[in-house]
């Protein structure tokens, strides 16, 4: 993995930057002043090396997990591989996941780890012992438990890690039977959930839906219409970019008109061949050499090139004070967490673009997330099965569901959701309408604040409102 090019060196580290957000939200609440740092600092991050004997010797890696919050449990985040990994990243991000999950009601502290590596230095094999060790490591510490703390893919790791971390702790914690809701993001082979792998992009593609489907939220971008036709530029082609960038373009008929990865951006008016784009870099470890389009080696000026639609999906500080004034999109969705830092922000703002923040736009994977860990804890297929035998178990979870969701039996689930559930959906069928759903009501929540007060300038406040409010509420409730 790259080294980040962003955070411009002037500006404030990345937790520091999501500390700012965080304050200029709480300055418009009525916190106690030590309820508002309680909520806003990270509560611990633990700090691992470990050595692993690899070729040409022993190795030693520096592996992190940070816990912001514990306000409800397990703990969700999760791990990434980056050589940008270090305790400021991992208590960023994992800040973040607390105010996401609480934005989406999904009920969980927040976490996030990290280890400093390149994964691509590494064969399968290698990388498979690391993980492991690395595991062990966390599994000992209770910083991997069903019930305390659930990582989960980012950056770098996908579900092949999480078969590796579930196996883990399986073998660590034998008379476990809920262990394999220790991890989410598994293969389906190892209760994995259908739509897991693409939840977050696909949460990207309903959350622009959903903001098209208000016409004045569109036209304070600018912006009129669907997003039929609106030219979109997407920043990293990994799992988030590619699903948005592929679903956005094959359904909602979107034109991809540049990607931009790590070792260059492709730009084509026409719209990119997600698909044969993405087979390119697959195989040649890069988009360089792919026929179509025009290729620039200078990546990150292709983030400049005009478009309805920016969608950094690869780090954080990819847009900063320095290239902030140079950006020409009229709509940001955030898809990677912290892509615009505190400074390009308020610049960004100014100048009229709208941004679909972080919090919101990329909680398609934690959502999914949940519903796997739920899956795994009530040891029942989710989704289509026989339902005469199966009937009263359905009930139970539907139940479960929404006791975890906060209500009373009956409260905590959208229709759309119990609806196709009690139909006997198919699994799928039901993990896109329970994400459908989460991200209309998530916007509405955040929208609602939004157009209500006038002391609220954009999403991202309104985001940290509703999350921070619920996480106060939450911490009032129990005492501390
Ligand atoms: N995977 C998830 O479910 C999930 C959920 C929520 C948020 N996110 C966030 O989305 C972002 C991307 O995560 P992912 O899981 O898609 O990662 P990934 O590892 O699958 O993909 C990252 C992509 O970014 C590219 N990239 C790396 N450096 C780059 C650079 N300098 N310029 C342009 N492209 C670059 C990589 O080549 C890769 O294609 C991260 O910020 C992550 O925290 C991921």
């Amino acid at each position: 993995m790259n080294a980040p090019q962003a955070i411009h060196a002037a500006e404030p580290s990345f937790r520091q930057s999501v500390e700012m957000m965080f304050s200029r939200a709480a300055a418009l609440m009525n916190l106690s002043p030590g309820l508002e740092e309680k909520i806003r600092v990270c509560n611990a991050t633990y700090i691992v090396r470990f050595g692993v004997r690899l070729r040409g010797g022993i190795r030693t890696f520096t592996g992190y997990r940070a816990v912001h919050s514990e306000h409800m449990e397990p703990a969700k985040g999760g791990i990434r591989y980056a050589l940008s990994v270090d305790q400021d990243e991992v208590e960023a991000l994992a800040a973040l996941m607390t105010y996401k999950c609480a934005l989406v009601e999904a009920p969980f502290g927040g976490a996030k780890g990290g280890l400093c590596i390149d994964p691509r230095e590494w064969t399968e094999e290698e990388l498979e012992r690391i993980t492991r060790r690395f595991a062990y490591e966390l599994i000992k510490r209770d910083l991997i438990n069903p019930s305390q703390n659930v990582p989960a893919p980012d950056m770098g790791t996908s579900e092949r890690e999480m078969a590796w971390i579930a196996d883990q702790y399986r073998r660590m914690a034998t008379t476990d039977i809920n262990a394999r809701a220790c991890v989410t993001g598994k293969p389906l082979t190892q209760g994995g959930i259908a739509g897991r792998t693409e939840a977050t992009g696909r949460g990207i593609q309903y959350a622009l839906r959903e903001f098209f489907r208000h016409p004045d939220d569109a036209a304070a971008a600018g912006l009129v219409g669907d997003l039929s036709g609106k030219r979109v530029i997407v920043q990293g082609l990994g799992n988030v970019g590619y699903h948005a960038a592929k679903f956005l373009s094959e359904q909602d008929g979107a034109r991809i008109v540049a990607v931009v990865e790590h070792d260059g951006a492709i730009l084509d008016p026409d719209g990119v061949d997600i698909e044969a784009l993405k087979t390119h870099l697959a195989a040649c470890g890069g988009v360089r050499g792919y026929a179509q389009g025009t290729f620039r080696a200078d990546a990150m000026s292709a983030l400049e090139e005009p478009c309805d639609i920016l969608i950094p999906a690869a780090l954080e500080g990819a847009i900063h004070a320095g290239n902030a004034h140079r950006i020409r999109a009229n709509l940001i969705v955030e898809a990677a967490n912290g892509p615009i830092t505190a400074a390009a922000d308020e610049q960004l703002r100014d100048r009229g673009v709208v941004i679909i923040p972080d919090l919101y736009a990329n909680a398609g994977g934690v959502t999914v997330s949940y519903f796997e860990w739920v899956k795994n804890l009530s040891h029942i297929r989710f989704g289509r099965m026989e339902r005469r035998r199966e009937e009263a178990r359905h009930q139970l979870l539907v139940d479960e569901l929404d006791r975890l969701g906060g209500g009373a039996p009956g409260e905590g689930l959208s229709a759309g959701f119990r609806q196709n559930y009690l139909r006997g959906a198919t699994e799928l069928e039901l993990v896109r309408s329970g994400l459908d759903d989460t991200m209309r009501e998530s916007y509405q929540a955040m929208r609602e604040v939004w157009r209500s007060r006038d002391d609220v300038p954009d999403l991202r406040t309104a985001a940290y409102l509703v999350a921070i409010d619920r996480v106060a509420e939450s911490y009032r409730a129990m005492g501390l």
